[in-house]
């Protein structure tokens, strides 16, 4: 079975329903150009209607992003429709996606609708939707666990009715990789219509088989995945964008089709996926994690000393991991360094890349070699930068395992020098709860979490906070060398984007 398969990408809106993930629009916006970079066919922007932020996002992103189809999720209501589309308008390939569940525990319990009121609403919506906008896709929530006779009945309204796309979600990832490419089946041969809408698929992984059922559904005539990076999404998450992909690419022989992804852009998209959601990623997922190319014992390292592929089923290449072959350290020049910001798939102007030099030499006294992964937390800090309130002018910590940890912090409000101290319980509580009295804010620390993004004594340490303000969580990151500065950016920066947020509201 030959032919193209249509990755939709749906990050930015089932990946944020992730608890404790929120993005704010610069987020998306580059999480949106990295996911044209990958060349996904559709980006699904979010849900216009759920916020004022989530419809700005939409909005920026249909202005920004070319290349990819932008999608925007709404009920089958009028309003939300209409609030999608107003977000959607300026995208140069608007998708409006609509859904309603047809499950009866679904419509029973949830939505208090009959079996007619469901069907009558989806058509009926899917024609207004049609009448804004070209291409409408809409989903049968709970697809999976709804009755099949049902199910065709209401696809084949809705694609009578004007529906491009029609998407059978697994919504509680109940199905097993069987069952699910047998109902696909099925719906490709009972629904008369079929053949006008393009079939899609949408798993949740709470057994653990979203990529297993994704797979089985293209097995049986599914024509876009949907899917998110690093496999984010509500509860224990969507089926992962790069595995769908990467098995693909490795099972040439077992599946004669081909996304467009380009897959040498998987690892950085994950990156910062990552990095901007706060989610890390486990050591041992498939494709992204840190150890998913590394080879630990020794038959193993034997063998692929000899032959890669006795160990090795792709490269490390093909999905974007590059062996560093050049070393840049304090005595590198600006061509080197800004041929690996090339290499590494940076596009700064001049003027950055003079920013980041000074920063990379600053850094490069501090530390032997500045691998790649350093390169990528210096320019990850540059990217998310949000207009900067506070800025961190002094610090000094007093701390020992007889003393009380002391703090003294000066903050630079504009050209205002701000001078605090305090005690606390460690230094990382001292110096936090300076700042707090320096921006006069009583702020509630959500979660902190710090890791290493680089080895060695010298290795740069990565913080990542997430402060919570009349029921929002704010999320900052700070990187050094120095963990209690890490610590103290980290939390700065969480500080700033909560002001920076609350004047774009
Ligand atoms: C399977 C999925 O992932 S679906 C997407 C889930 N994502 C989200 O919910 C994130 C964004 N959601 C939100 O911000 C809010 O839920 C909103 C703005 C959409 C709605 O908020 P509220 O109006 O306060 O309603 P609330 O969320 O409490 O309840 C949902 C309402 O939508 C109805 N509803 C749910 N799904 C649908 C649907 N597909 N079509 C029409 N109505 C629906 C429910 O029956 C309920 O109606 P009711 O208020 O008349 O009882
Ligand atoms: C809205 C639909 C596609 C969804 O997210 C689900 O059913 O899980």
């Amino acid at each position: 079975m030959a032919g193209k398969i249509h990755i939709f990408d749906t990050t930015l809106r089932d990946g944020e329903q992730s608890p404790g993930v929120s993005l704010n629009i610069q987020e998306k916006l580059q999480i949106a150009a990295q996911l044209a970079k990958l060349n996904v066919d559709v980006i699904e922007a979010g849900f216009p209607i759920a916020s004022k932020g989530d419809f700005e996002a939409v909005r920026a992103i249909a202005q920004k992003i070319e290349g990819p189809i932008i999608a925007g999720l709404a009920r089958a209501e009028k309003k939300d429709i209409d609030r999608a589309w107003e977000a959607l308008q300026y995208a140069k390939r608007p998708r409006i996606h609509t859904f309603i569940a047809t499950s009866e525990i679904h419509m029973q319990h949830k939505l208090r609708m009959s079996r007619e009121e469901v069907l009558n609403r989806a058509i009926e919506m899917v024609k207004y939707a049609r009448s804004l906008c070209e291409d409408i896709e809409f989903s049968a929530e709970d697809a999976f666990r709804s009755d099949p006779a049902f199910l065709y009945q209401v696809f084949e309204g809705v694609i009578a009715a004007g529906a491009r796309v029609i998407n059978i979600p697994d919504t509680v990832g109940y199905a097993t990789p069987v069952e699910f490419g047998r109902l696909i089946r099925n719906i490709k041969e009972n629904v008369s219509n079929i053949d006008q809408a393009m079939v899609s698929v949408h798993c949740h992984n709470d057994l653990g088989m979203a990529v297993a059922n994704t797979l089985a559904a293209l097995e049986n005539g599914a024509q876009q995945l949907e899917c998110t990076i690093n496999g984010l999404g509500e509860r224990a998450g969507n089926a992962a964008l790069e595995e769908i992909v990467m098995a693909l690419h490795t099972r040439k022989d077992w599946f004669n089709g081909a996304t467009g992804i380009i897959t040498e852009q998987i690892h950085r998209t994950s990156t910062l996926v990552s990095k901007l959601t706060g989610v890390s990623v486990q050591p041992n997922k498939a494709i992204v994690g840190n150890n998913a190319f590394a080879h630990e014992s020794g038959i193993h390292q034997h063998g692929v000393l000899n032959e890669r592929t006795t160990y090795e089923i792709m490269t490390p290449e093909s999905v974007g991991l590059k062996e560093n072959q050049m070393v840049l350290g304090k005595h590198s020049g600006r061509h080197a360094f800004e041929e690996r910001l090339k290499e590494l798939g940076f596009s700064l102007n001049k003027e950055e890349i003079e920013e980041c030099f000074v920063k990379f030499k600053d850094l490069a006294d501090k530390k032997k070699i500045v691998s790649d992964q350093d390169l990528e937390a210096l320019l990850s800090e540059k990217i998310t930068e949000i207009p900067e309130t506070y800025v961190m002018d002094y610090f000094h910590i007093s701390s020992g395992n007889k003393t009380v940890s002391t703090s003294t912090v000066k903050l630079l409000k504009e050209d205002i020098l701000i001078e605090e101290a305090s005690t606390g319980d460690g230094p990382v509580d001292a110096i936090f709860k300076a700042i707090e009295k320096a921006v006069g804010m009583e702020i509630i620390l959500a979660e902190y979490f710090l890791k290493a993004v680089t080895s060695g004594k010298d290795a740069l340490g990565e913080v990542t906070v997430k402060i919570r303000k009349n029921g929002t969580l704010y999320l900052g990151r700070g990187i050094s060398t120095d963990i209690i500065e890490a610590s103290a950016k980290a939390y700065i920066n969480a500080i700033n984007k909560m002001i920076y947020t609350e004047q774009e509201n």
